[in-house]
Formats: structure tokens, C-alpha cells, sequence
């Protein structure tokens, strides 16, 4: 294979809609659809590869003119992604006091979302060169250090629908989960479904008494299973303190109670259960404060805005270097970006902590097979680049429906304006909320 050209010869991006079911967080609930972007670059030696990142309006914007700037380049020159991105041009008002979906994932800068698009053709790039030299995407990052990969459940409060006739099919087949019993029965189904071992709550949506609820139930319910709760930020410092004293002996560690890193300091100083993040570090920039003031103890990375599966392991290292542990952070995403977070996380080393994953919400996707999950592991493939194969009937269908979103009322993710259409007056809660 090898003396093939590796130069790019063409870049497809295709946006879709996929479908996404009502699930609750802080600032409101899931579109009944929610975007992302396929990115195939074609080599002239006629191998594609596939990559997949956020689909918002934003970062379109960059992902045109940056595939542009491609055609010609080599899909082994990861390094030169970077400088390519440094020249594509951010639209300040995408960025100016902005904070993502809300602040969900953190601060917005230019860098950040340049980086969230980078990693999708990163990922596209490393499918393409393992293709052309017969080797998986994780040989190409250092080779495996195991097997198998170990993601959570990801449990959400949930409504048991969509509005009436924003859906086509309503009945996701999950029900609702408002209460502790329904938070059980939900992990439950995970377990029976996919074999998942450890748990993990989003919060911030009802009272803390309520989730604190939740979440002793489902100690009681799996006895020594390791728990997490993440309210995204919606608690004072106050506030997290009195829950990580009630249920920090059966939690494996608190995910962002507080917003910002001086809040996280305050709480990591005064709990005795470790304070992991999604929020508060999600650049390198961000790293100095937080570490120095001993504000998190988990890094939640999310190869998407860290730049790519390269970037992920410099931050592990660098995680490493502090005595931080590391694990993954997971949006909405389809089988691409699952098969490179299991690629990159097969390469870890210390890796202690299951990584999140959406995935299992996702009845849709754009491969011809679905990733599956045993034992709620997903196992690492030796299949060249990432593994996966794109199913071009699916990947039309999911496009034309975004196509068809004529009025772009789905094209952005926004919690907030659905959760308005069952309550008018919903605004985004200002943080703390409780
Ligand atoms: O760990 C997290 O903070 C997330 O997974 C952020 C997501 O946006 C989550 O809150 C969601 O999907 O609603
Ligand atoms: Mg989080």
C-alpha cells in the first residue's frame, strides 16, 4: 500500500440531523434533533477517511474554508492542521463573552472553536494514512495498551417524549426518568442493554435534595458500582459542599458542581470526594490556575475540543506530570467519534475512570454497523484507521433532514428554546441555581 499518494484531493462535508431524545439537563432538554458534521477527505491515492465533529452554524463557518485550504495538503501532515487552522478567520461575534450551549462545555474562544473543528479532520486524516499503511488509528497514536475500552452509563432525568408533532416516531423505547425510581430503572435498562458497570447522573435540573435522592438509590440499587453526578455547574460553593457531605462515601467523584475554577478550588479544598471537570479546564490555558490551585482531580477530555486524539495524549501526559487523572468527556455524537475516542483511549495509559458516552441515545447513525458495547466496554479494532465504514444511504437520509430544517430551527443546538415549547416563559437558569 505504502508509495500511494497521501495528498488530499478532495474534502466532503456533509451536515446531518440526528435524532436525539428528551434529555433534561440545566439549561433545558434536548432538540427532538441535534446536529453534526461528516468530513471525508478523499487522497489521490483514493483512500477516505472519516471524521466527525460538532454541526452548529459556527462551526460550518470554519469547516468550509478550512477544507478548502486542505486539497492539496498530505493526511499525514497532522502538524500543519494547526497552522492551517491558525489562518482561517473567526467571526468575533461567535465568540465574544460567549460561553457554549449555555457554558456546558465551557469558555468559547477562537482557538476552542478552531480546535473543535481541526479535531474532526484530524480524525478523518488518521483514518486515511491508517488505511493507506494497513494500521489501526490507535498504532498510528503509540499502540494499544489495552483491549478494551470502559465507558459509563450516562443516566438523564427525561422526559418520556417530544412535544406532540415535533417528531416523526415518538416512542424512544427509553420512558421517562423524573424521579429516583426512574433514574433506577433507567440504569437498569443500560445494564441489561449494554453491560455498563459504572453510572453517571446529569444533575442541575431539580433541587439538589432530589438528586441527592437519585443517587442514593442508585447506590442502593448497585452496590459498590462506581457513581458519578454533574450538574454542570449549577450549585454555589455552598451548595456542592452540603452534596459532596451527604453522598461523596458512594461517589466516585463530583463532575463540575460549581462554575469556574475559584468555585471548584473552594469545593475541592473543603470535600473529601475528588472534583472532575468538563468545564472549567477544557484548554491548555486553563490548566495552570486550576492545577496550581488543586481545583480538579479529573480531567474530562473531549477529543473534539482538545484538538484531536494527539492533543488528547499531550493533555494526558500533562495530567500525568500534576498527578491528575484523566478520562473522557462525551457530547452527542455518532459511531465515528466513538471508534476515535476508543482508539485514543486504547492508548492511555492511565486511564482509571470509564469514559462518557452518548452513544447508547443515539438510535441513528451513519456507519453500516452499529458500535456495540459488552460488558459496557467497546473493543479496541485492529481493522485499519478507525474501523468503521460509512453507510451513504443513512448519511444521505440524515443530511436531507437537515436540508429540510428550513427555518434552522435545529441546526443549533439550543436546550433552552426547546425547552420553551412546553414552557414559555423557560429562560436558561442564571448559575448558581441552587
Ligand atoms: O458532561 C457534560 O457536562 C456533558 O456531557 C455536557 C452535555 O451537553 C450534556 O449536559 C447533555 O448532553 O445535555
Ligand atoms: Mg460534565
Amino acid at each position: 500500500m505504502y508509495g500511494q499518494s497521501l495528498v488530499i484531493s478532495e474534502v466532503r462535508l456533509t451536515p446531518v440531523l440526528v435524532a436525539d431524545p428528551p434529555l433534561l439537563n440545566t439549561q433545558g432538554v434536548h432538540q427532538p434533533y441535534t446536529p453534526r458534521l461528516i468530513i471525508e477527505v478523499v487522497t489521490e491515492g483514493g483512500v477516505t477517511g472519516v471524521g466527525e465533529t460538532y454541526g452548529d452554524g459556527k462551526y460550518l463557518e470554519l469547516a468550509r474554508p478550512f477544507a478548502a485550504g486542505l486539497v492539496g495538503r498530505a493526511v499525514s501532515d497532522l502538524n500543519g492542521l494547526f497552522t492551517l487552522a491558525d489562518d482561517v478567520a473567526v467571526n468575533a461575534a461567535r465568540v465574544d463573552a460567549a460561553v457554549d450551549v449555555g457554558g456546558l462545555r465551557g469558555v468559547q474562544t477562537a482557538d476552542k472553536l478552531r480546535l473543535s473543528v481541526v479535531s474532526g479532520f484530524e480524525v478523518a486524516c488518521l483514518d486515511a494514512l491508517g488505511k493507506a499503511l494497513g494500521l489501526p488509528v490507535h498504532a498510528l497514536l503509540g499502540g494499544k495498551v489495552r483491549d478494551a475500552v470502559e465507558y459509563s452509563a450516562y443516566l438523564f432525568y427525561k422526559r418520556a417524549e417530544h412535544p406532540a408533532g415535533t417528531v416523526s416516531e415518538p416512542d424512544d423505547g427509553w420512558g421517562a426518568a423524573l424521579d429516583p425510581a426512574g433514574i433506577v430503572a433507567q440504569a437498569r435498562l443500560f445494564t441489561e442493554r449494554h453491560g455498563f458497570t459504572s453510572f453517571k447522573l446529569k444533575g442541575g435540573v431539580f433541587p439538589p435534595d432530589e438528586e441527592i435522592a437519585a443517587v442514593r438509590a442508585l447506590a442502593e440499587a448497585f452496590p459498590g458500582a462506581p457513581l458519578r453526578l454533574d450538574p454542570n455547574g449549577a450549585w454555589s460553593v455552598e451548595t456542592s459542599l452540603k452534596v459532596a457531605g451527604e453522598i461523596g462515601d458512594v461517589l466516585e467523584y463530583l463532575e463540575d458542581p460549581a462554575l469556574g475554577t475559584p468555585a471548584m478550588a473552594e469545593v475541592a479544598a473543603g470535600a473529601s470526594v475528588p472534583l472532575a471537570t468538563n468545564m472549567c479546564v477544557t484548554t491548555f490555558e486553563e490548566i495552570p490556575e486550576a492545577f496550581a490551585g488543586d481545583a480538579v482531580q479529573v480531567v474530562l477530555s473531549d477529543h473534539h475540543y482538545w484538538g484531536g486524539l494527539r492533543r488528547t495524549r499531550e493533555l494526558a501526559a500533562v495530567c500525568r506530570t500534576f498527578g491528575v487523572a484523566v478520562s473522557m468527556h462525551s457530547n452527542t455524537h455518532l459511531g465515528i467519534s466513538l471508534a476515535a475516542m476508543t482508539h485514543v483511549a486504547a492508548t492511555v495509559p492511565d486511564l482509571r475512570h470509564a469514559c462518557d458516552s452518548h452513544y447508547p441515545w443515539q438510535s441513528e447513525d451513519v456507519l453500516t454497523e452499529r458500535t456495540r458495547f459488552v460488558d459496557g466496554r467497546v473493543a479496541v479494532t485492529d481493522t485499519p484507521g478507525l474501523g468503521v465504514e460509512l453507510d451513504r444511504d443513512k448519511l444521505a437520509a440524515l443530511h436531507a433532514r437537515w436540508l429540510d430544517d428550513g427555518f434552522r430551527a435545529l441546526r443549533e443546538r439550543d436546550d433552552a428554546a426547546a425547552m420553551r415549547v412546553t414552557d414559555p416563559r423557560w429562560v436558561a437558569p442564571a448559575a448558581p441555581r441552587w
